[in-house]
C-alpha cells in the first residue's frame, strides 16, 4: 500500500493540485488483498494479471442484484490496483453467462405493480435503477486496464452488454451468443445497442440481430468480428486469453492506459478531436521514464521492466 502523507500533484493540463492526507494511491498488494464476493472470483494466475471469474455455476451465472454491484466494485478496484495491469473476464461452469437473473427481478416487478406509487415516481425509480446497472457495465469501460472476455458456452443478453465493454473478447467454439431482450419485451439498455454496432462494425446485421434474438455461434461471431479468435474449449481459451494478457501486462502500464484512453475517447469523438485528446494526454505521460526505458531497451535489444503503477 502506498500512502501519501502529504503531496502536492500536478495534473495533466498542468495544474497542481493539493492531497489531503492520507491518500491512498495504490490500494492493493498483490496476493491477500482480494475481496471475497459472493458472485465473483478474482485470481492472479500471472505477474501483473488478473482473472475475475462470474461465480453462479449453479445458476449458470445468471446476472443478480448482487452481481451488478459487485463486478463495478471489483473493476472500479482494480482500476486502482498497481498490480494488476490486464484483466480475463470468464465464467465458471457450463458457461459464460444466461444473462439478466429472471428470478431476481421481483424488485423491479414489486415497485411496478405498486397501486400506491403514482407513474412518475416509479418511472424516476426504473430510471435510478438502470442508471447504476448501466454504470456497472461501463466499469470494465473506464477502467484503464485491457480487459479480455473469455467466453464460452452461452452469452446471453446481459452478456452481450457487458463482453461489449470489454477490450478484447475471444470465444470457445462452444461459445453461442444472443442479443435475447426484444424476447423479454424490453429494448436492450445496459450498453449492447450502444458498444456492439461499433464493435462489429456492421450496421444491418447488429440491427437484425437486436431485432430477432436470433443466437449466432462462434464461427458467426468471429466472422463478424465480435470475437477476434476462437479456441478449440474451454481451456486453451483462457490459456490464451491469459496469455495475452501476459503479454499486455508486459508493456509500459502508462502507455497502455493512454492506448486504452485514447482508443474509448476516440470512438465516440470525431479523428481531430482524438488526436487532441492524445496530444493533452501524451504532454504528460511522455515524462514518465517508461519512454526512456523502452527505447533504451530496443536499443539494447534487451526486454525492458516497468516499475509499478
Ligand atoms: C431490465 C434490466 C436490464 C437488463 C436486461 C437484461 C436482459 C437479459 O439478460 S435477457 C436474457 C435473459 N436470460 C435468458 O433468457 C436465459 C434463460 N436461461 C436459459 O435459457 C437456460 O437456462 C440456459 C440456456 C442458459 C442453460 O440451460 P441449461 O439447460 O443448461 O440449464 P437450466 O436447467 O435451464 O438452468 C440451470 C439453473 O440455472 C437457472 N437459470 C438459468 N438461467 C437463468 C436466468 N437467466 N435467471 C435466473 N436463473 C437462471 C435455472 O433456473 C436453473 O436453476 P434451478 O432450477 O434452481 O436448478
Amino acid at each position: 500500500m502506498s500512502v501519501l502523507t502529504s503531496a502536492i500533484i500536478r495534473t495533466l493540463s498542468g495544474i497542481k493540485i493539493q492531497v489531503p492526507k492520507p491518500y491512498t494511491l495504490v490500494t492493493r498488494m498483490m496476493s491477500g488483498g482480494d475481496k471475497n464476493y459472493e458472485t465473483l472470483r478474482v485470481m492472479r494466475p500471472r505477474e501483473f494479471v488478473v482473472q475475475v471469474e462470474i461465480a453462479r455455476p449453479e445458476k449458470k451465472n445468471a446476472m443478480n442484484k448482487a452481481f451488478f454491484s459487485e463486478i463495478r466494485q471489483c473493476f472500479d478496484s482494480l482500476a486502482v490496483d498497481g498490480e494488476c495491469r490486464a484483466i480475463v473476464l470468464s465464467g465458471s461452469g457450463t458457461l459464460f453467462t444466461a444473462g439478466l437473473d429472471l428470478m431476481d427481478l421481483g424488485h423491479l416487478m414489486a415497485l411496478l405493480d405498486d397501486p400506491d406509487t403514482d407513474m412518475g415516481r416509479k418511472a424516476l425509480k426504473v430510471r435510478q435503477l438502470l442508471g447504476e446497472w448501466q454504470q456497472s457495465f461501463n466499469a470494465p469501460e473506464k477502467c484503464l486496464k485491457p480487459v479480455i472476455a473469455a467466453i464460452h458456452g452461452a452469452c446471453i443478453g446481459g452478456g452481450i452488454d457487458l463482453t461489449s465493454a470489454c477490450d478484447i473478447r475471444y470465444c470457445s467454439q462452444d461459445a453461442w451468443f444472443v442479443i435475447k431482450e426484444i424476447d423479454l419485451g424490453l429494448a436492450a439498455d445496459l450498453g449492447t445497442l450502444q458498444r456492439f454496432p461499433k464493435v462489429i462494425g456492421n450496421d444491418s446485421l447488429a440491427r437484425e440481430l437486436a431485432y430477432t434474438a436470433r443466437p449466432f455461434y462462434a464461427d458467426e461471431a468471429k466472422q463478424m468480428g465480435f470475437v477476434s479468435r476462437v479456441f478449440q474449449d474451454k481451456d486453451l481459451l483462457i490459456e490464451g486469453a491469459l496469455e495475452t494478457a501476459a503479454l499486455i501486462a508486459s508493456k509500459s502500464p502508462i502507455a497502455v492506459a493512454g492506448t486504452k484512453a485514447s482508443l474509448v475517447y476516440s470512438r465516440d469523438h470525431t479523428v481531430e478531436e482524438g488526436m487532441n485528446h492524445i496530444g493533452v494526454w501524451n504532454q504528460g505521460m511522455l515524462q514518465s521514464k517508461d519512454l526512456t526505458k523502452a527505447a533504451m531497451a530496443l536499443m539494447e535489444k534487451k526486454t525492458p521492466t516497468f516499475s509499478k503503477l
